[in-house]
């Protein structure tokens, strides 16, 4: 039997990981996960640790500048584990295309026993206008590559207003199930319930690779071991990052000491952001992903 590789995209905080976090304990069969961050520290693989095999993978897209390690990633993991799914969370700015490309390349190896399964894009719908503006092609090559297409961010939005993010969907995917619900309420088990009912998807993307790599139009930041915050600095950190003084971040998001000794988990797209407590931590850090980021002022906010 061989393995089936599902890979779950979607642009930055749309909900990849939300998704994951879900579905993964409810898998049948050994499951393995690859993570992929833009920036140079894994947030996501922390959040996910001690549930199954992970391979993180830093530093760039794994569909261009570090697609070898990608490659060797998905070798390493089936040779040691031979398990039944691959999940990967692409980079949210990682492009689907290029990597179905890669996955179904390495599928062609008989030695590989892997194939390309589930393409699920994960769409945050009271963003897709500013990011269908902002980066048109770029943004829409993880809609026009999925098969299927889950929304998120419902609550941001009137029921109208997501009948018409569908429809701009639909016109840029008309073969794609899209789930018209809000999933984010939803258990691992009903939304695995769901995913049966679609069918395997037969490779074919659509679009030849004429993408700007992520990396000549985004620029990252990260910390390691960043300062300790109030909560009152965290929630103004929040808005000034709204209001664009560090630049325009795109994703920020990380696990930050408060002066009550207590750990939180942040997560800031210009959409919205959210913090939580965190019960166990290794390592606080933070990543940033944007356009025209002021580095050094970032670096003097988060920096001991
Ligand atoms: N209210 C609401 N919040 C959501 C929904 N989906 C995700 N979130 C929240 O949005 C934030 C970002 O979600 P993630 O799952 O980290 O998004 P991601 O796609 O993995 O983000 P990247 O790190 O950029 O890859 C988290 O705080 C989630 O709890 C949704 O449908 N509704």
């Amino acid at each position: 039997m061989s393995t089936k590789i599902s890979i779950i995209s979607g642009f930055l905080g749309a909900g990849k990981t939300t998704f994951l976090r879900k579905v993964i304990p409810n898998m049948e069969g050994k499951t393995v996960l690859i993570e992929n961050e833009f920036g140079n520290v894994g947030i996501d693989g922390d959040l996910m640790e001690g549930q199954l095999p992970i391979k993180e993978i830093y530093a760039g897209c794994i569909c261009c500048s570090v697609v070898q390690d990608f490659k060797k990633a998905i070798e390493e993991l089936t040779l040691e584990y031979r398990p039944d799914h691959i999940l990967i969370e692409p980079s949210g700015v990682g492009s689907l295309s290029d990597i179905v490309k890669v996955c179904s390349k390495l599928s062609e190896k008989p030695s590989m026993g892997i194939s390309v399964h589930q393409l699920i894009t994960i769409v945050d719908v009271s963003a897709f206008d500013d990011y269908l503006e902002s980066f048109g092609a770029f943004y829409l090559d993880q809609i026009r590559n999925a098969h299927i297409i889950f929304l998120s961010h419902f609550d941001k939005l009137d029921h109208e207003e997501v009948e018409k993010v569908i429809s701009q969907i639909r016109l840029n995917n008309p073969t794609a199930f899209i789930l018209k619900e809000d999933w984010y309420g939803y258990d691992g088990e009903k939304i695995i319930e769901i995913l049966n009912t679609v069918e395997n998807c037969s490779v074919d993307p659509k679009e030849k690779s004429l993408l700007s790599p992520a990396s000549r139009m985004f620029g990252t930041f990260s910390i390691v071991s960043p300062r300790v915050f109030s909560e009152e600095e965290l929630n103004n950190l929040l808005i000034a990052l709204k209001n664009k003084e560090y630049g325009g971040i795109l994703r920020a998001k990380g696990i930050l000491e408060l002066d009550s000794k207590r750990f939180v988990h942040f997560d800031f797209t210009p959409h919205h952001h959210y913090w939580k407590y965190l019960e166990n931590t290794k390592q606080t850090k933070v990543a940033v992903i944007g356009s025209n980021l002021n580095k050094e002022k970032i670096a003097e906010e988060f920096q001991q």
